[in-house]
């Protein structure tokens, strides 16, 4: 029951994207893989994962190509990520490699190769026009998704929208011994190129270890920090306030001056957010909806005003720790309908 359509599934050499690939072929699709090399990582990164796909594609009898993206994703998400930190705002790197690598690129070399489609291993929806939220709300990427250019939707797949992940590893335990393995090797890290923490990454190209001072919201002096790149907006920890009988929480960074700003719970509070850089899957200009301001939290609802290429998302409840760089993303129930990057929030 060949449906003589051509698949294109990006492979990671994880359980998803394996699972993808079976689960396409067995729906009658031709299925080809591609494998991303994203950075040159020293030690054995793509061997190995490439291993574990050259082991899938023999038991699904497929080819798969290999794709060298690495000066692109170098710079479109690894200096990008960089840089975010360095000017003291909170960078999402998956949102701008779905958007420039994975579907931008990815998707223009599946095309270019005949296929119909490229799929991928997001737990995620889409009808063509609009992203949904997964079934699996633990798992939910639709955050991550909602950058990518609407014309793209129409060639997307994610056949593992409707399960759980417990089903997808089940799955792959008892398919075959190339799916068995993969389920046994550690579940891959939250950012592809960070291998312990953050800071450590950031460490590479600046001296970020410099101490300097905390400030109150007055701009008192009133203890010490280690450096303003290892603080995010609402964190609560490394950083002394003199006295401070309740816990303090970052409110402000400035790299200009090193300082950091710290506040109580209160002050983190925001109630109006103002976004740039906005991809819509609608034209309203002025609408109501939940917004999601970072990635495992639930939307907040709030009234939305698109000003040339601004948004200014009024709340209708106070957000608290909201970070300029993250996401603000716009959902009807369980449909995206647009985002922006936080530039400033109040
Ligand atoms: N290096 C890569 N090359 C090609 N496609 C990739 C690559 N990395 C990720 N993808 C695709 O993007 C999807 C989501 O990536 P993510 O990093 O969230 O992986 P994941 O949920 O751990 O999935 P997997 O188990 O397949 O690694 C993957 O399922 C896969 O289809």
């Amino acid at each position: 029951m060949s449906k003589n359509k051509k698949v294109m599934v990006g492979m990671s050499g994880g359980i998803d994207s394996s699972v993808t690939a079976y689960m396409l072929q067995k729906e009658g699709y031709e299925v080809e893989g591609i494998y991303l090399k994203l950075h040159n990582r020293t030690d054995d990164y793509h061997e190995s994962n490439l291993g574990y796909i050259d082991d899938v594609a023999k038991f699904l009898g497929i080819k798969y190509h290999i794709l060298d993206l690495s000066e692109k994703f170098n710079k479109d998400v690894y200096e990008y990520f960089v840089n975010s930190y360095l000017e003291g705002t909170t960078p999402n790197p998956c949102v701008q490699c779905n958007r420039n690598i994975k579907f931008g690129a990815m998707l223009d070399f599946a095309k270019e190769h005949g296929a119909s489609f490229l799929a991928t291993g997001h737990y995620a929806t889409t009808d063509g026009k609009f992203f949904y939220e997964a079934e699996d709300k633990t798992k939910d990427q639709s955050y991550f998704l909602s950058q990518i250019k609407k014309e793209a939707l129409p060639f997307m797949m994610f056949p593992l929208s409707n399960y759980k992940k417990e089903d997808i590893i089940k799955l792959g335990a008892n398919l075959d011994v190339a799916y068995k393995k993969i389920t046994e090797k550690n579940e891959s890290q939250e950012i592809c190129f960070v291998e312990t923490v953050y800071t450590d990454v950031i460490k590479r190209h600046a001296n970020i270890d410099q101490e300097g001072d905390v400030l109150d919201e007055n701009g008192n002096v009133v203890g010490k920090h280690k450096g303003y790149a290892h603080y995010t907006i609402g964190k609560r920890k490394g950083f002394t306030v003199k006295g401070a009988q309740i816990p303090h929480f970052v409110t402000k960074l400035n790299p200009k001056d090193n300082t950091i700003v710290v506040g109580k719970r209160e002050s983190l509070e925001v109630n109006e957010v103002l976004g740039d850089n906005l991809n819509m899957f609608v034209d309203d200009k002025k609408f109501s909806c939940g917004v999601k301001l970072r990635y495992r939290t639930t939307t907040t609802p709030c009234d939305v005003e698109i000003v040339a290429d601004k948004a200014l998302i009024y709340l209708k409840e106070p957000a608290f720790g909201v970070a300029s760089g993250q996401l603000a993303v716009f959902y009807d129930g369980n449909k995206v309908i647009g985002s922006a990057f936080i530039q400033s929030a109040k």
